[in-house]
């Protein structure tokens, strides 16, 4: 079955500050939906508004037509990567991996690294190795959506293509919102890319847009 995340009504201030006035987002299983933006436009915070962890002046935020505020209280819609490391540093891989109902054998097959790791506490890893238990977890987790905000910060060039290849593998199951500052990467995976500039969502039809839009100066190689 084919799940939809919908986003609009979106209106959120600090202050006199407006920084989301203007959004309409898109989501399904097997779609990667990349949302790009210069630092401080709003992604995390629109995040965090479908995550239904950030307060706001007004929102529509749909699973399939229905409207969801807490989605956090609902694992099996929707589970979330924040940007910074969630899981408390004294538990151990086999822990984790219990708590998320998750097999530990899939994951060291795919990185036969952790192989030796198992009884290892989580903190004993380094940060990068940290982020792919992370960003691993809650994309294989039961849930119909994921949002990954900043999977790629950290993680060397070969973790990073190990990270999409997985990304790629299980979006048959549930549709991705991915963001990451490293934009080659997320334009690589997506399926669709959102530009959010001046507190708007503008859905990318040609790449040269991201450039209009003031995000990134793109390369000619990456035009053609
Ligand atoms: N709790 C808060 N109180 C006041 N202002 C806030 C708060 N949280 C975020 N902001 C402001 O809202 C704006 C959007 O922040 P947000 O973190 O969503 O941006 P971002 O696009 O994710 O940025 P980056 O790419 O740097 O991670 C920023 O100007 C930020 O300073």
């Amino acid at each position: 079955m084919k799940n939809k995340l919908e986003v609009d009504s979106v209106f959120l201030e600090f202050g006199n500050r407006r920084i989301l006035s203007d959004v309409y987002l898109k989501c399904e299983t097997d779609k990667i939906i990349g949302l790009l933006g210069r630092n401080g436009n709003g992604k995390t915070s629109l995040m965090n508004i479908i995550y239904g962890n950030l307060n706001c002046n007004s929102k529509s935020v749909r699973f399939n037509g229905e409207t969801n505020f807490k989605a956090y209280k609902k694992p099996e819609l929707l589970m979330y990567l924040p940007q910074f490391n969630f899981i408390p540093g004294s538990l151990s891989l086999k822990r984790i991996f219990k708590d998320y109902e998750l097999d530990f054998k899939d994951f060291e097959n795919r990185f036969p690294f952790y192989k030796s790791k198992y009884k290892s506490s989580f903190q004993s890893l380094s940060g990068g190795q940290r982020r792919i238990v992370e960003i691993y977890i809650i994309s294989k987790s039961k849930t119909q959506f994921v949002i990954l905000d900043e999977p790629f910060s950290h993680l060397s060039p070969i973790q990073i293509e190990e990270v999409k290849q997985f990304i790629l593998e299980e979006k048959t199951n549930k549709g991705f919102l991915i963001t990451d500052h490293m934009y080659q990467h997320v334009l690589n995976i997506s399926d669709d890319i959102y530009v959010l500039a001046n507190g708007k969502t503008h859905l990318i039809k040609d790449i040269i847009e991201i450039q209009y839009l003031g995000y990134a100066n793109l390369n000619i190689n990456m035009i053609k």
